[in-house]
């Protein structure tokens, strides 16, 4: 699993591998990252022989390692532009090792060491040089940005960006894409809007991702990634620091979806009960049923109003529909016939078309502290279980919720600003309080553990998912995630739940194109993605065919 840091944390591996029994010299540390972009970007791009490359290095360490890079570069063949932006006393002794080691190898024809462009002319020249260039390495900025962008690296990052929309240039960035904070993902605009950040094509991140490349808008700056550990000491990036945050990555969800037992029966594969729905909203009812049919659970009851049942009832043959009371929304009365249902019940999942009426409030409260089966509450569940902290608190640990932005805005009384300033704080801040299993919708969505505070990033989905019904459609998946074998722990289910939902709106785009696909459709792509996880694991022996096949 991909360990996500803060700058914060990531100075102190860095200060315990440099002053702590280590004891690496910093400029060790500095080579070795500017060697793993050297080599990690030159595989990227088949090799650096013949290549013109423009070399922005900032004034601190990120920069330092610009210099690496330059004299690795060049030994394999590149012609470099080396803008220094630093004054040679800014350096650290490190950094300024590596530069003096660079000044060495300067000269006409193949390594150019220039300073920050001034007059007019030094911009019209760095705009050629750029437009003349093939590879433009960002080295300005690391995990030391704070702020907004200031001059000239503004003016530099914005005629970066025009070289690579004009299709010049491939844009590399060195640990951070300059202009995107490394905590948080937001990005500055400088004074001016066009003047960053920086959109890179790659970049090569140092000791492990960091959270600015996996939210968003930063993520959308960074390009294709990848983490090199530069020598760090394994068990140093092994520690786990408090509150550690971790991308969830295909690997990690193959672990944990096991493959069916070759002798399981539909028992096996849980009872699902989804309880939802009202008049106005069956379709939401329908899609979180739907959901789970095709996320492979053994069986799915539908437990909707009674007025509601004759707009779900013989929709979908696979879906046990059966209208409880006779409203067209869920009172209190309700409640009773649930509670007793629920005893044979692997999963009880309760929000999308609920509807918002008073009277149902009353019915989730009397289901909620009666069933001992896991719960899923989403949508309209949550909306009228706001204030209800201490009921969920008091088992919130067999309790997922899934409420999007707005959603977990009005749960937990953050603005939207203050959410979006530390998503992963705010997320982790509210299971912690609430004691609950937590799924943040959004991009990306987060996945909170109860039991841990462990924080987990989703990399899949995209946003021809942002339309009504894709929730719905997980929430059922979700709650069959959570009958399936093995799965007993939430927080493994939900995470499972949300990356093959993403993997499937993935699948949608790519066979559809980028929106316009519907919620049914991406449930029912999933048998294809769990068949491509299925090939990341080793088939147990039960597994494998006796005879012939492959
Ligand atoms: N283990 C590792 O990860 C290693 C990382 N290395 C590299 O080091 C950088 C972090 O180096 P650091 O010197 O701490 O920070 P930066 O180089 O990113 O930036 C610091 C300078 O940036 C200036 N700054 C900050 N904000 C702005 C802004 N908005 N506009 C313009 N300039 C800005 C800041 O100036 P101040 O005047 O504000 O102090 C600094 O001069 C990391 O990212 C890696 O690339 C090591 O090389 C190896 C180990
Ligand atoms: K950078």
């Amino acid at each position: 699993m991909q360990k996500i840091t803060t700058a914060a944390q990531m100075r102190n591996m860095d200060r315990i591998a440099m002053h702590g029994v280590y004891a690496m010299a910093p400029v060790v540390l500095m080579e070795n990252a500017g060697h793993a972009v050297a080599e990690r970007a030159g595989a990227w791009l088949d090799g650096w022989d013949g290549k013109d490359v423009v070399l922005f290095c900032g004034k601190g360490n990120n920069g330092g390692d610009g210099f690496v890079i330059a004299r690795h570069i060049l030994a394999a063949g590149a012609r470099v532009y080396v803008y220094v932006l630093g004054k040679e006393e800014d350096y650290s002794d490190e950094a300024r090792q590596h530069l003096h080691t660079l000044q060495q190898l300067a000269d006409e024809e193949t390594c150019l060491l220039l300073s920050a462009p001034q007059s007019d002319a030094d911009w019209q020249l760095l705009q050629k040089r750029l437009l003349a260039s093939s590879v433009v390495i960002d080295a300005m900025l690391g995990t030391g940005f704070h702020g907004s962008l200031r001059q000239p690296l503004a003016s530099i990052v914005a005629e970066v960006n025009a070289a690579a929309a004009a299709g010049a240039v491939t844009v590399i960035a060195v640990d951070m894409p300059t202009g995107v904070n490394s905590d948080t993902g937001a990005v500055s605009n400088g004074d001016d809007d066009e003047d960053g950040p920086l959109f890179a094509d790659m970049t090569v991140t140092f000791g492990a991702l960091k959270r600015g490349l996996v939210l968003y808008p930063g993520r959308a700056c960074a390009g294709h990634v990848e983490v090199d550990p530069i020598g760090m000491p394994g068990p140093l990036l092994m520690q786990l620091e408090e509150n550690p945050a971790y991308l969830l990555q295909e690997s990690d969800i193959a672990e944990i979806v096991v493959p069916r037992s070759p002798d399981s029966h539909k028992g096996t594969h849980g009872t699902i009960a989804i309880v939802t729905g009202s008049s106005q909203m069956a379709g939401a009812a329908l899609m979180a049923a739907h959901g789970a049919v095709r996320s492979g659970a053994g069986k799915v009851f539908l437990r909707v109003p009674g007025a509601t049942a004759p707009y779900c009832i013989g929709v979908q043959p696979e879906i046990m529909v059966r209208g409880v009371g006779t409203g067209d929304h869920f009172t209190a009365a309700d409640a009773d016939e649930i509670i007793a249902e629920s005893k044979n019940w692997s999963v009880l999942a309760m929000g999308p078309g609920l509807g918002r009426d008073a009277e149902t409030k009353e019915f989730l409260l009397k289901v909620l502290a009666a069933v001992t089966c896991p719960v899923v509450l989403d949508a309209d569940a949550l909306n009228l279980l706001a204030g209800e902290k201490a009921l969920i608190a008091s088992r919130g640990s067999r309790i997922i919720m899934t409420p999007h932005l707005a959603e977990f805005s009005r749960i937990s009384g953050l603005s939207m600003a203050e959410i979006k300033a530390d998503p992963i704080a705010a997320a982790r801040q509210f299971a912690s309080e609430w004691k609950v299993n937590l799924v943040l919708k959004g991009a990306p969505t987060l996945i909170v553990s109860a039991k841990t505070g462990n924080v987990y990033v989703n990399s899949t989905g995209n946003a021809g998912m942002a339309c009504g019904g894709m929730g719905d459609v997980l929430t059922g998946m979700i709650a069959a995630m959570i009958a399936h074998q093995g799965m007993s722990d939430l927080c493994s289910a939900a995470c499972a739940g949300v990356y093959l939902h993403g993997a499937a709106g993935d699948a949608c785009r790519k066979d559809h194109g980028p929106y316009g696909f519907t919620p049914m459709e991406t449930a029912d792509v999933l048998p294809q993605v769990l068949a491509s996880l299925e090939e990341d694991l080793a088939l147990p022996i039960l597994q494998q065919p006796l005879i012939g096949g492959k």
